[in-house]
């Protein structure tokens, strides 16, 4: 099992501005613990290419520090940058040759040994397709591709940027499952960044919300999930609302009055049976009692929205 808290990236009050004008990146402190897949949330804009770059030593931080395997990226030797893979927005590819030949060029430049290329092929479930003319390839088998490059150092960190921007529902699972399996498998941690929660919901453990260049929310999917719960409310409505309304709140619960129904704050599963006992005891007719839960894609857009 990873050690769950070590870090494999972390950033302190990180800035970055292309020039004197406005800050693009505001006090970022990411933290990404070993064994994760961290989902990179944000709108187009919010500054999620340009942490990947930091990230990436390509551009230098206005302010700030940023640590990838427990040291300052600055001072990184050469070879550190082997266990990185990193793939940026669309893959640069020849599309003259075939999927075999554009890994083996890169292995080659690497010192990387022809089994690895075959490999590499194979994780992203190419092997039947490498001997194709890449300009034959679908956008889903070129990302595919480019994961293979990424992959061919065999690196304990791997960076994606959108790397499912503009595929099918298929080529998104397809990658989908592809990450798993690297991060299942293979311990790799994983930095993916998005701007749908929806794409990434299902493959994410931990997620960070950047919006504007400002970091909104950081943390586990699970506490994600709990403040969906917070902003979930169950809905009465009774033959004797007022009534309802008095009993509810002498027994602790947060209760306010909708437009025509009474709205109770959501905390858990057994609040229900304890609220339909509670009214049914008391006498009255239940018409609705109804949770509705805020979905995690509105909690997502909340955070945005505000
Ligand atoms: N080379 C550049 N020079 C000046 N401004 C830039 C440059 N690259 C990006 N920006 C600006 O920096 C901000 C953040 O852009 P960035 O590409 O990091 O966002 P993003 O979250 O990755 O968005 P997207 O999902 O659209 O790629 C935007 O306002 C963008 O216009």
């Amino acid at each position: 099992m990873p050690d769950k808290d070590e870090l494999i990236i972390e950033t302190q009050h990180l800035s970055f501005s292309f020039s004197k004008g406005k800050a693009v990146l505001e006090d970022i402190n990411l933290q990404i613990p070993k064994g994760a897949i961290y989902g990179f949330l944000g709108p187009n804009g919010a500054g999620k290419t340009t942490t990947i770059r930091l990230l990436l030593n390509l551009l230098k931080p206005g302010g700030g520090q940023i640590k990838v395997f427990g040291e300052p990226i600055k001072d990184h030797p050469i070879h550190a940058f082997s266990r990185i893979g990193a793939l940026i927005e669309t893959p640069s590819l020849y599309e003259h040759l075939t999927g075999f030949d554009n890994v083996w060029i890169t292995a080659g430049i690497c010192n990387i040994q022809k089994s690895r290329v075959l490999e590499v092929l194979d994780i992203v479930q190419l092997s039947s397709n490498a001997h194709m003319h890449v300009r034959n390839y679908s956008l889903g088998m070129k990302q595919r591709l480019g994961l293979a490059l990424a992959l061919l150092s065999s690196p304990d960190l791997l960076i994606l940027d959108e790397p499912t921007n503009g595929l099918d529902p298929n080529g998104i699972i397809e990658i989908r499952e592809l990450l798993l399996h690297l991060s299942r498998d293979h311990g790799v941690t994983i930095l993916v960044s998005s701007h749908l929660l929806s794409e990434i919901e299902k493959l994410v453990s931990h997620i960070g919300i950047l919006n504007l260049g400002k970091m909104l929310f950081q943390g586990s999917v699970k506490q994600l999930q709990e403040i969906r719960q917070g902003k979930s409310v169950i809905e009465i409505d009774t033959d004797q609302n007022s009534v309802a309304m008095k009993i509810l709140t002498d027994h602790q619960q947060e209760v306010k009055q909708g437009a025509v129904l009474i709205e109770v704050k959501y905390r858990d599963k057994y609040q229900l049976a304890e609220i339909a006992g509670l009214l049914a005891k008391a006498g009255l007719a239940i018409y609705r009692i109804q949770l509705i839960e805020s979905s995690l894609e509105e909690t997502f857009l909340s955070f945005i929205n505000n």
